[in-house]
């Protein structure tokens, strides 16, 4: 994908989070996209993060899922709002609730699909509901639910 993924308008002091950030080097530094009115990501798990040999460890997995769903929340709400993503006053979210269920195990070697669905998406509030794929094989679905950024957490 050549397109700016969601994370990539994030500004720079919101850009170090371990899951998305893209001035953490040591991060996963996932990026999302929309496909139609889906969002979608996709990671390849290394073997550091493995569970059981054979198998992606399911805090990477919640980890995915975090981040996608935060970044899924914003350009959502952007979008809701009609305007450019990335343009001020920046719409920023966080997690209240992360929810997943491990539906499969989850083969490593294989790259993971994110699938997010937007469910509900209010000013303040916006929940996202995604799947994660190896292959044809939903191996876990969660639920983000991503409220706006307190101002004691800008910088
Ligand atoms: C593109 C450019 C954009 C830049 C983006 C950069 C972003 C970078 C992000 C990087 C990624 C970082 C990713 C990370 O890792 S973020 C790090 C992990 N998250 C946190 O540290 C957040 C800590 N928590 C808080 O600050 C507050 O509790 C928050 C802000 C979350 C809520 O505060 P508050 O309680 O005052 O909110 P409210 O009372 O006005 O409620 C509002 C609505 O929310 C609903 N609710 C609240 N809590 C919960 C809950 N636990 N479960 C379910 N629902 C909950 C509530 O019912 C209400 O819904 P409704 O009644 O309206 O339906």
């Amino acid at each position: 994908m050549s397109e700016k993924a969601f994370q990539d308008y994030y500004p720079a002091d919101l850009s170090h989070c371990y899951g998305c950030g893209n001035n953490n080097a040591h991060g996963h530094q996932i990026k999302s996209f929309w496909d139609g009115e889906e969002t979608v990501a996709e990671f390849n798990p290394l073997p550091e993060h493995t569970a059981i040999p054979g198998f992606v460890y399911g805090g990477l997995i919640a980890s995915l899922i975090d981040c996608h769903g935060t970044g899924s929340a914003s350009a959502a709400a952007y979008k809701a709002a009609g305007r450019e993503l990335g343009s001020e006053p920046a719409l920023r979210f966080v997690t209240a609730n992360l929810n997943v269920d491990f539906l499969a195990p989850t083969p490593m070697g294989q790259t993971l699909k994110l699938r997010g669905t937007i469910t509900e998406c209010k000013e303040k509030k916006v929940v996202v509901d995604i799947t994660v794929s190896a292959g044809e094989t939903v191996c876990a679905k969660g639920r983000v639910i991503a409220v706006k950024m307190p101002a004691s957490m800008a910088s």
